[in-house]
């Protein structure tokens, strides 16, 4: 069942149901026309409702468990996990139970849906919100747990579960200076570089944002470019462009920047981000492993990955997908890594990243790169940046970040960063 999204509960209820349902990605969902119909600030409570419903998800099922007896339709279910979680998150059990039982089909036949809300929510409101906080921190499901546990080991992810569970802060990269900016917007210096916003309201209203003085971006994806170190005029490739955050780093360090992405629809975010910001790069809408041109001084491959690093803001991931495309993306990444290193002049740096928690996708693929090119070295003295601790660096030579890192600063992004050399 899939209401129309004529307000922001009912918006919500179908994201989850496309999310759950049909696997769709709520980034792509919310850029679909039905959603931009709603209000800007409908949009917004809408995802924030939807977010909220997945992160506490396993808590929600289990308070429901215990007062349903039979398997309810994917849409009659969303409606009271969503109910749940407002419940228990604080919501007014009047406003939440009222709209939420109207959004379920009015009684026929046997089936009285409504009833059945109203019902089991009442006594969620009434029971149930108090235990909430007594739940334990929800998992991520076994498709994914169990590889990651193979990886870090069971303690690791419960640290990784509960940075997921608390979400993400604001993250800005600054144009220019960042303590001036940290300064502005009420944020603070991490040790990387990057700035810092907590509880920070509608991005678009923040002091700077029409200046293009700042765009978002998480302080663990923001060091690739960091690491990349992009001289003035130097020629660099950013081989995975869209929407744009790395390309801004690199325009902005001074670089002459190609920017290239397969989607038209995502690089036209790349145009929005350049003109913005006032910043420059040659855009190519094109495939990666099919460009040509006179060989760069540097590349940042930021490639197609899981993005199973990114569940802190992105919870849907792990009820959209089931890991049966990852399999595909781990060759691709390969593949671009040798196409990147073809379009390197001697001595040139490939920075290999990617927003993912699986070896597969960072330490493995660069162990197997350094097989299948002779002469090509990672370079470690590249990872000599403030805020880098020792911790993070790899067997290989790489950059190891985890959702579990910065636990009193408010977490980072899960990425594998390597800087490449060829010979
Ligand atoms: C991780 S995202 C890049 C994020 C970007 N670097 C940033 O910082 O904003 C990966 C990108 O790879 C692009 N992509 C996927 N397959 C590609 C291909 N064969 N050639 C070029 N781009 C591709 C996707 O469209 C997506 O925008």
């Amino acid at each position: 069942m899939s209401p129309k999204p004529s307000s922001p509960r009912a918006a919500a209820v179908s994201l989850l149901d496309e999310i759950m349902g049909e696997g769709q990605l709520m980034s792509d969902l919310t850029e679909r026309k039905a959603f931009q119909r709603l209000a800007a600030q409908d949009r917004a409570a809408a995802q924030r409702l939807a977010t909220q419903t997945l992160r506490g998800l396993e808590r929600a099922d289990r308070i429901l468990d215990r007062h349903l007896r039979k398997r309810l339709p994917l849409g009659i279910k969303n409606i009271l996990r969503l109910g749940t979680v407002e419940l228990c998150l604080g919501g007014d059990a009047h406003g939440v139970v009222n709209e939420l039982v109207a959004l379920a089909p009015p009684p026929k036949g046997r089936g009285n849906y409504r009833g059945l809300i109203n019902a089991v929510l009442r006594k969620v409101a009434e029971d149930d919100v108090r235990r909430w906080n007594d739940l334990r921190i929800p998992r991520l499901p076994g498709w994914l747990r169990d590889p990651l546990v193979e990886a870090w080991g069971k303690g690791a992810i419960n640290a990784m579960e509960k940075a997921h569970f608390t979400g993400a802060p604001l993250d800005l990269t600054a144009k220019g200076d960042a303590a001036e900016l940290a300064g502005k917007v009420g944020g603070t210096v991490l040790p990387t570089g990057s700035v810092r916003v907590e509880n920070a309201g509608q991005v678009s209203r923040m002091e700077g944002y029409e200046q293009g003085a700042w765009w978002v971006q998480d302080a663990a994806a923001a060091l690739p470019a960091r690491l990349l170190a992009a001289q003035p005029g130097e020629r660099v490739l950013d081989l995975c462009a869209a929407p744009g955050g790395k390309t801004l780093q690199l325009s902005a360090a001074g670089a002459e920047v190609t920017a290239l992405d397969i989607s038209e629809r995502r690089m036209a975010r790349v145009k929005d981000n350049l003109e913005r910001t006032g910043l420059t790069a040659s855009m190519i809408v094109g495939d990666a492993l099919e460009h040509e041109a006179e060989p760069y001084d540097a590349i940042l491959l930021d490639a197609p990955c899981s993005a199973t690093g990114t569940i802190r803001r992105h919870p849907d991931l792990p009820f959209a997908k089931d890991g049966s495309e990852f399999g595909d993306l781990i060759g691709l990444q390969a593949q671009m890594i040798d196409h990147a290193l073809t379009l390197l002049k001697p001595g040139g740096r490939l920075v290999f990243c990617t927003c993912s928690l699986l070896p597969d996708e960072g330490e493995c693929q660069v162990e197997e790169a350094l097989l299948r090119h002779e002469g090509l070295t990672v370079d470690r003295t590249a990872l000599n940046h403030p805020g880098i601790d020792e911790k993070w660096i790899t067997e290989e030579g790489g950059l190891r970040l985890r959702p579990d890192y910065w636990p009193e600063l408010g977490g980072m992004d899960g990425f594998y960063i390597a800087v490449l050399r060829k010979p």
